[in-house]
């Protein structure tokens, strides 16, 4: 078997990373530039509410000060995926290969040039403000609000329980252009994943004739958990790496039992590890193995990789983990259009939401077990929405919202969904979202294309997560305690996901305007600049 080679970036022929030229500097007493750090006074404006006697609400404003701290300097990072030979491993590599070599390649609509189209950091922009003397808007690339990793800069390398080459794996994949896959074909050669876990039960038994790469042994031990900390912390030295991201972009597994004595704590789940207990799945031995090598963990995928014990275990360690199962598509338009639909004041009564794909997920998820771990991630995707607007829905009421996956080998990689979304108007009336034949919304697309940018916008976030930290002030401004990292769990992460993970006893957020703003504005206010509130007074009171 050839070595384990995995692509290496700029850094490989010695070239610095593509460093972020500070686009824009924000002067104000509130922000100090270092060499090293951008300190920042920052003052957190929110509402609070008290229920008064009569039922009514009394509406309190509050400001909390903040002390924002990031580091500037962009460490040479990489990025460890688990299922790296799949649909979704071996397309998001070719992208990063051949957006930092920039190659064009042939199709039958003309010629396409490499491009990040799809991710939030480096397709998007925000509003930095207005222009002084113009009063326009002065938009800014997402990427530059912060000094963060370019993903040309990712090293990449990972495992897959298939020891397919990664060029053999994405022709398997069949989701690029052949006009392109010839062009990284020989770099992609030469990169093998790294041997994997492979625990039968929790992934569909058709994906068992891919399983010969594996790490000896078929349930969950220490010596598990100690060759992955062992290969994440060879890829690092490997690549003369500051920093590593693991990311879960394997086959859906079936959810695991959550067992008292089990996988409650971190104590406990170390000791089920320790004793080869069969409801510790790989994820969870994975999550487990970052964890220790404080190597932020993410979950691509809907189980849940984190069971009590694992959250815990995290929090113990001061280790991030984020997840679950990647906003791709179907899910990503429902959290739009859902958003729309209900804070519009129309009442959605029922969602029926179908797809169909012919890829190697689809063939997964063809199994009810692992179907059913993604039925839920994408159903529960409206309950915030629902529940916030009381004049619509009574407590506990909910539209009817059916899931339906099949796998249809055919159409391949090149999803079909079909949603129909139906809704109570005004006076009786009815409306019916779907396309000019009435029948339903349809949506097409290659789905390893849609979640590609997601693996790379989820890399580069939790990155730089790593680098900011935070600590409240008295209001007589001294300090009141240390700076700290944000929680464990990186709810920041949420656009990106399905079924946000957040912190124990916190809400989850799936309105997809809600989760943008999230992730702007708390980066905006480690640069000191307040949330962009559209409200244009500048445009309205003259
Ligand atoms: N649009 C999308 O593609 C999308 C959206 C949301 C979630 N997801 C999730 O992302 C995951 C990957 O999607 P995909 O289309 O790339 O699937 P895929 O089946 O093409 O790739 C999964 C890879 O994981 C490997 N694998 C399975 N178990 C493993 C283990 N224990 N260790 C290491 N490798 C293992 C398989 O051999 C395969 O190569 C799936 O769980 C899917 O549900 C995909
Ligand atoms: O993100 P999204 O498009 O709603 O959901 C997708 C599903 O529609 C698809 O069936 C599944 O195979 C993908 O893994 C992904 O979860």
């Amino acid at each position: 078997m050839a070595p384990h080679a995995e692509v290496g970036t700029g850094f490989s022929d010695g070239n610095a990373p593509t460093t972020n030229k500070d686009l824009f500097t924000v002067n104000s007493p509130n922000v100090v530039y270092t060499d090293k750090e951008i300190n920042t006074k920052y003052t957190y404006r929110t509402t609070l509410v008290n229920e008064t006697a009569d039922g009514k609400f009394e509406a309190v404003p509050k400001e909390t000060l903040y002390d924002f701290k990031v580091e500037r300097k962009v460490p040479k990072t990489g990025m460890m995926l688990i299922g790296w030979g799949g649909n979704n491993g071996t397309t998001v590599t070719a992208g990063i290969i051949a957006n930092r070599r920039g190659l064009t390649w042939d199709t039958r609509e003309g010629p396409r040039a490499a491009n990040y189209y799809g991710s939030v950091v480096m397709g998007s922009t925000m509003k930095l403000g207005t222009n002084a003397k113009t009063a326009k808007d002065v938009n800014i690339p997402f990427h530059d609000v912060l000094p963060m990793v370019h993903p040309n800069d990712l090293a990449v390398g990972g495992w897959d329980i298939s020891g397919m080459n990664l060029s053999a794996a994405m022709d398997r994949a069949a989701v690029l252009e052949p006009t392109l896959k010839v062009q990284v074909k020989k770099e992609m050669t030469e990169m093998v994943p790294l041997p994997s876990i492979y625990y039968p039960d929790f992934i569909a038994a058709n994906q068992e004739d891919r399983a010969d790469n594996l790490i000896p042994g078929s349930k969950a031990s220490l010596a598990h958990v100690e060759q992955i900390r062992k290969d994440i912390r060879d890829f690092k030295a490997k690549h003369n790496l500051d920093k590593v991201i693991v990311q879960w972009t394997a086959n859906t597994e079936r959810f695991a039992e959550l067992l008292p004595g089990v996988n409650d704590t971190a104590d406990n789940l170390m000791k089920a590890i320790e004793n080869g207990h069969e409801e510790v799945s790989p994820s969870t031995v994975f999550a487990v193995a970052s964890i220790l090598e404080n190597a932020p963990f993410i979950n691509g995928s809907p189980q849940n990789t984190f069971v009590p014990g694992a959250i815990e275990f995290a929090e113990k360690h001061n280790a991030f983990i984020g997840g679950d199962d990647f906003k791709s598509g179907q899910t990503k338009m429902k959290s739009a259009l859902v958003d729309f639909m209900i804070n519009a004041g129309i009442k959605l009564t029922s969602i029926a939401s179908y797809n169909h794909l012919g890829n190697n997920d689809g063939k997964n998820l063809s199994s009810h077990k692992q179907f059913r771990s993604k039925e839920i991630s994408k159903s529960n995707v409206v309950d915030d929405m629902v529940e916030a607007n009381t004049v619509l829905y009574k407590e506990g009421e909910h539209p009817d919202h059916t899931v339906v996956i099949k796998y249809m080998p055919a159409v391949g990689d090149n999803k079909r969904a079909l949603d129909e979304y139906y809704a109570e108007i005004f006076m009786g009336g009815h409306q019916t979202i779907s396309s000019p034949d009435d029948s339903s919304l349809f949506n097409v697309c290659e789905d390893s294309l849609l979640a590609s940018p997601l693996i790379i916008d989820l890399v580069l976030i939790a990155e730089m997560m790593t680098r900011i930290q935070w600590r409240a002030q008295a209001t007589d401004g001294a300090a009141t305690k240390d700076f700290g990292n944000f929680h464990s769990v990186l709810s920041i992460l949420s656009y990106m996901l399905k079924a946000p993970l957040t912190p124990p006893g916190t809400p989850v957020i799936n309105a997809l305007a809600k989760q943008r703003a999230a992730l702007t504005n708390i980066f905006r206010a480690c640069v000191g600049l307040q949330p962009e509130s559209d409200m244009t007074l500048e445009h309205k009171l003259f």
